[in-house]
């Protein structure tokens, strides 16, 4: 998994390479959390659809959860809506929250449609609305107070976290050989549209389908450490400790929250990635030169 590729890699060249591994997944649902930062590029946004075509035509069943963050941050700007974060999740209040749905589950989640279509792939966007598929509850978080040193309760707003996930609409979906595309948008029991992490989202989904394998795509070589170098590889204790050392913060802090909470609900293997590299998600997959930080038991 540590191998590093010894040049930027050339279309053909990954698929010569990942041709005769192709089997390995198969019948395999795999989770891909493909976030803001990461589709920015849009050669690496071709490539990233190509991928997902491969996987399905190969016997995958990938299931894509994107985020949107930055995408988000410019309309809130456009429109004069002032935004902050707390721990890696944005402040959400009811004018965000009609903006997170607008720019996520609609023009987002139909740009990936669209790529994925363009590529030869039948792909259905979602959000956590949609069947039903995902309900949200109000996220919780807490932060010490530095001024008391006593941990108070942070009020989020509209910031929701997966309380439910039915998988049936996830099923009949791959049952179809469709791809779904999945935007982190659901409604609390009361109908309240919250606003989800994408990473968090994404770990909820992984969890509940069983996925083999799960993927962060990121727009980050992986964990770095205080030295901006890479870590390979992280146990989840590893990971706990980073967070408490304030070596992993911001949007770093959710991802590896998910990943956490993956693995403690028997997904194998959690791969956080840089998704701006050409097929980063071949190459993970179906080649020895896996790269970014594997997060494990
Ligand atoms: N230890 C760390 N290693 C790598 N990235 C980190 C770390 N701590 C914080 N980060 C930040 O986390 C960011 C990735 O999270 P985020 O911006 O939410 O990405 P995405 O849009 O892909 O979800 C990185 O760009 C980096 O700024
Ligand atoms: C609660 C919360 O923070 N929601 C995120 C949802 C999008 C997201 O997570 O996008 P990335 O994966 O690109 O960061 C937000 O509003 O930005």
């Amino acid at each position: 998994m540590t191998d590093k590729l010894p040049s930027a890699p050339v279309r053909a060249e990954v698929l010569v390479q990942a041709l005769p591994h192709m089997q390995r997944y198969d019948q395999e649902i795999v989770v891909i959390k493909y976030g803001g930062h990461a589709m920015g590029d849009p050669a690496a946004a071709e490539d990233f659809a190509e991928d997902i075509v491969l996987l399905e035509q190969s016997g995958v069943k990938p299931i894509v959860v994107h985020g949107g963050g930055p995408q988000i941050g410019r309309m809130l700007d456009k429109l004069g809506i002032k935004s902050t974060f707390e721990g890696g999740l944005r402040v959400t209040d009811e004018a965000t929250v009609e903006v997170v749905e607008m720019v996520l589950a609609g023009s987002i989640n139909k740009q990936i449609v669209g790529w994925i279509s363009g590529e030869g792939g039948r792909a259905i966007g979602l959000c956590g609305k949609d069947g039903n598929m995902v309900t949200a509850r109000k996220a919780v978080r807490t932060a010490v107070d530095p001024a008391s040193n006593e941990e108070r309760e942070l009020d989020l707003g509209f910031v929701g976290e997966p309380e439910v996930v039915d998988r049936a609409v996830l099923d009949a979906v791959l049952k179809a050989e469709l791809i779904p595309v999945i935007a982190p948008v659901a409604a609390g029991a009361d109908g309240q549209t919250y606003n989800v992490n994408a990473d968090t989202f994404a770990g909820a989904i992984a969890g509940a389908m069983n996925a083999k394998r799960f993927l962060l795509l990121t727009d980050v070589p992986g964990v770095l450490d205080k030295d901006r170098n890479l870590i390979p590889e992280l146990t989840v204790e590893d990971c706990r400790r980073l967070i408490a050392d304030g070596t992993i913060t911001g949007g770093m802090i959710p991802k590896i929250e998910t990943c956490i909470y993956a693995i403690e609900r028997g997904v194998e293997a959690v791969v956080i990635l840089d998704g701006k590299v050409p097929h980063a998600v071949l190459l993970e997959l179906f080649t020895d030169y896996g790269a970014g930080t594997l997060v494990r038991a």
